[in-house]
């Protein structure tokens, strides 16, 4: 680990340092239902052995936060956690939820979902209601690319209509309102806490923000890429890259194994 550019840093000034993680992918297998999700089963302890050593542990997710706490059962003792849901725009620290008011295109957007699916005519496309966002996915249909092929141009318009923006994922399209992103969020949260080195791991599209945050901050970091074979672009820009939720853990427990020495 000590040769990786930006570990050094972590290693020997834990206090220093920020451990940004996104859920889905990351800490949660991925699984055809999303209300399916769960954590890791080995997560929450080897998350709160990490987190009474480094400066914080934040979960930076597309997720909304109660959804990622229900999901993620035993995140809320891991001592210091932060759950910056919904790509930033929902905080979650300490029992308290702190959040803008919902926008407005959101519920409208959802209204027009329903006719617009149907006028497709894809078949196993589902729709998740994120109260913030909804999202549109298509991993349970016969051919989970072509389904989204269909929706892009479809849903970049209601997104438009509606003032908000599509955010990509694996095979989700989501429309969330605009602002807000996990590289503002992250880049936001270092400066908050004043951070001294930074490590983010993640597995999506969403999280390619975050590690440009990373580089941006111009601290010691680390990118880790929860590799898949559905998204190939984060591995490209990766500092590590492991093996899923289950290679993050096993590198996440690892860090903790360095500090206890
Ligand atoms: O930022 P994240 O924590 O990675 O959340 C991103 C989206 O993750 C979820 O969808 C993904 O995981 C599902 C469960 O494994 C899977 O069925 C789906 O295909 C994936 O795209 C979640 O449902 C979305 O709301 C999140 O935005």
């Amino acid at each position: 680990m000590k040769n990786i550019p930006g570990m050094e840093a972590i290693l020997t000034d834990p206090a220093g340092a920020v451990i940004g993680l996104d859920f889905d992918g990351t800490l949660s297998p991925i699984v055809a239902d999303p209300a399916s999700a769960v954590i890791h089963p080995d997560a929450p302890a080897v998350l709160a052995e990490l987190g009474g050593h480094v400066m914080a542990v934040a979960i930076v997710t597309g997720r909304p936060v109660a959804t990622a706490l229900e999901l993620g059962r035993g995140l809320e003792a891991v001592p210091g956690l932060v759950v910056l849901g919904h790509y930033g725009f929902e905080r979650w620290e300490g029992g308290r939820v702190s959040a803008p008011p919902p926008p407005a295109g959101v519920p409208r957007a959802r209204a027009d979902l329903p006719l617009l699916l149907d006028s497709l005519g894809l078949d196993g496309v589902t729709v998740e209601d994120k109260g913030r966002a909804v999202a549109v996915h298509t991993r349970r249909s016969p051919d989970p690319e072509a389904a989204l092929a269909v929706l892009r141009d479809p849903l970049a318009k209601l997104a438009e209509k509606h003032g908000l923006v599509v955010e990509p994922g694996r095979m989700v399209l989501e429309l969330r309102p605009p602002g807000m992103d996990k590289g503002h969020a992250l880049s936001m949260f270092l400066a908050e806490r004043d951070a001294r080195s930074v490590l983010f791991a993640g597995d999506d599209l969403g999280d390619l923000a975050a590690f440009d945050a990373v580089r941006a901050s111009g601290l010691p970091g680390v990118t880790v890429c929860s590799g898949s074979a559905e998204v190939t672009a984060l591995a490209e820009r990766a500092d590590i890259v492991v093996d899923g939720p289950e290679g993050v853990i096993a590198l996440l427990r690892e860090l903790s194994s360095a500090f206890s020495r």
